[in-house]
């Protein structure tokens, strides 16, 4: 909360609060501040009689035995009267924007006291602090109460994500960064935008806690643009390209058939060339497609030739007559978009077709890896955040008299999730400084199998956080609001992770075919 901002100018004595200890003149001290909370007491949700228990006193143990801080921060506007005397530069209790969190372990070891990094300099300290101040001050206070009612992210949202150069970032560095309208937060220049910003990028996005309203910002873009960027004609990809970017039109990209799944080769959405050449008509159903109910572009997967891989095309399908899409409802939040895709006798410009015709696959297989891999930055920075809430929970819960973290049950706990948090982290930072150094087309000849590897291990990771999570948080884990409610949100797009971009199964299978690709004398 920013000074500016702060209502609590105002030098109140622990005296002075002390006098106001009655239902109907109810002050109350958690941490340095003040709050009158005479008028709210009647809509607190855990009831005014708990409030008044703890009238005219500092009741900051209670308060976070009970709540999140950021329910304060959302509440210190309304309620603050003032700052305690003798107590107004003590640190305050909510993170200033863009501000890191003290809690051990909630960042990587980059941002950690006293750690270096060979990934991560300068530029990317400014750039993660303004994403984040970003995040903080215009998504996260709109992001909770979205995902609960379902509310898609508007285009003045998408609008904002690109003026900053966020939808340009998620494609990784390119020339797209320099596109005309965009400037890069933190100061940063396009040319210096590398692999590890866009790393940062992915986890901030995550790290709002918000799985469902999160994929509704943009998953399909991350998917859907890149083959248009790096497979369409030149004028295609100026202009859907700049649209995308600067949040004028949404994408999404709709591979999978309701009867193909992960099983790619066999899709039967079909497009036929029309007499003249000029268009190909395309029939067919998408399921499960991110974004699909909201986005104006549409990258599709479509028979043109025989059986098999070898005869995919991939077609840019603009909104247009005879395409339409209806929600699913999905566990996690509506807020995503995910959407079946009609298309009924569509008709695409022959300029739409993205690589060569009945060559489609190897274009949505080089896609594939940046998916996994942005896939992999957030599932793990929302494992972390797990931990976070986890560590918090366990030093300020008292079970028994005694925090919880005393018990050496709970410390086991954490300590293997810490444990699988950073090797994940490690190996990920291991794959972009790799990726870093690869043209794309190398990037899907020699990562291929390690970033499936990888995202196998980033999402069994994350099922075993969350299980642990749930444990340390009990039935809070299981309520939609309160202290266990990014645990609880997890838990409703866990499953997204392993099972999008290729399942868990198809990862492990790819990962070692490829490893036994290189073998002499192969036998696979
Ligand atoms: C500025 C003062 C306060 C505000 C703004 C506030 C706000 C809230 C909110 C929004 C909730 C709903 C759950 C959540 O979203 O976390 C809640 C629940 C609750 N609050 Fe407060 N509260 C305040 C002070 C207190 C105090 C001083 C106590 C106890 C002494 C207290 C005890 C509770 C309890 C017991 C619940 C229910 C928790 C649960 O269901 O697990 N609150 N409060």
């Amino acid at each position: 909360m920013s000074q500016a901002a702060d209502p609590s100018a105002k030098i109140i004595s622990r005296d002075e609060v002390s006098r106001h200890n009655t239902e109907n003149d109810c002050w109350i001290i958690v941490d340095k501040y003040v709050y009158d909370v005479t008028k709210f007491q009647k809509f607190h949700p855990g009831g005014k009689w708990v409030i008044n228990q703890v009238a005219g006193q500092d009741a900051t143990e209670a308060f976070y035995a009970m709540h999140r801080a950021d329910v304060l921060s959302k509440y210190h506007k309304r309620l603050c009267i003032g700052v305690v005397s003798g107590e107004e530069k003590a640190k305050s209790s909510f993170l200033e924007p863009g501000e890191l969190s003290a809690v051990p372990y909630a960042e990587s070891s980059a941002w950690a006291p006293a750690h270096k990094s060979p990934f991560f300099q300068e530029t990317h300290f400014a750039f993660r602090k303004a994403v984040r101040a970003f995040f903080d001050e215009h998504i996260t206070p709109i992001a909770v109460s979205s995902d609960e009612d379902g509310e898609e992210p508007s285009v003045e949202v998408y609008k904002k994500l690109g003026k900053v150069g966020l939808n340009a970032a998620r494609m990784g560095p390119g020339p797209w960064m320099a596109t005309p309208g965009i400037e890069l937060l933190g100061g940063l220049k396009p040319q210096e935008f590398d692999c590890f910003h866009e790393m940062i990028v992915h986890e901030e996005f995550a790290r709002i806690g918000t799985p469902g309203f999160t994929d509704g910002l943009g998953a399909g873009l991350v998917i859907g643009l890149p083959p248009v960027l790096h497979f369409g004609t030149k004028d295609l990809a100026m202009k859907v390209g700049r649209e995308v970017i600067l949040g004028e039109k949404r994408i999404c990209l709709a591979i999978t058939d309701p009867g193909a799944g992960s099983d790619v080769a066999n899709l039967s959405a079909t497009a036929e060339k029309t007499p003249c050449g000029r268009f190909y008509i395309v029939n067919g159903v998408k399921k499960w497609i991110t974004n699909g109910s909201f986005a104006d572009y549409f990258v599709t997967a479509v028979r043109t030739g025989g059986k098999g891989i070898g005869g995919i095309s991939l077609l840019l399908v603009e909104r247009s007559e005879g395409l339409t899409t209806k929600k699913i409802k999905t566990s996690y939040s509506p807020a995503a978009g995910t959407a079946y895709v009609f298309y009924d006798n569509v008709k695409v410009p022959v300029e739409n077709l993205l690589g060569k015709e009945n060559q489609g696959f190897r274009c949505i297989m080089a896609n594939f890896n940046h998916e996994r891999w942005m896939i992999v930055c957030g599932v793990n920075r929302t494992s972390r955040l797990l931990l976070e809430e986890c560590l918090k929970w366990a030093n300020q819960r008292k079970v028994f008299g005694k925090p919880l973290i005393s018990q050496p049950v709970i410390r086991n706990k954490l300590a293997h999730m810490v444990a699988q948090v950073e090797s994940v982290q490690n190996w990920t930072e291991n794959i972009t400084f790799q990726m870093q150094n690869m043209s794309y087309a190398d990037q899907a000849k020699h990562l291929a199998g390690p970033i499936a590897l990888l995202k196998l291990q980033c999402t069994r990771v994350a099922q075993f956080v969350l299980d642990e999570a749930c444990q340390i948080f009990g039935g809070r884990a299981i309520t939609r609001t309160g202290m266990g409610q990014v645990v609880e949100r997890f838990q409703r797009a866990v499953k997204f992770g392993a099972i999008l971009g290729g399942s868990e199964e198809i990862m492990a299978d790819l990962g070692i075919r490829q490893a036994v690709k290189n073998f002499p004398n192969a036998k696979l």
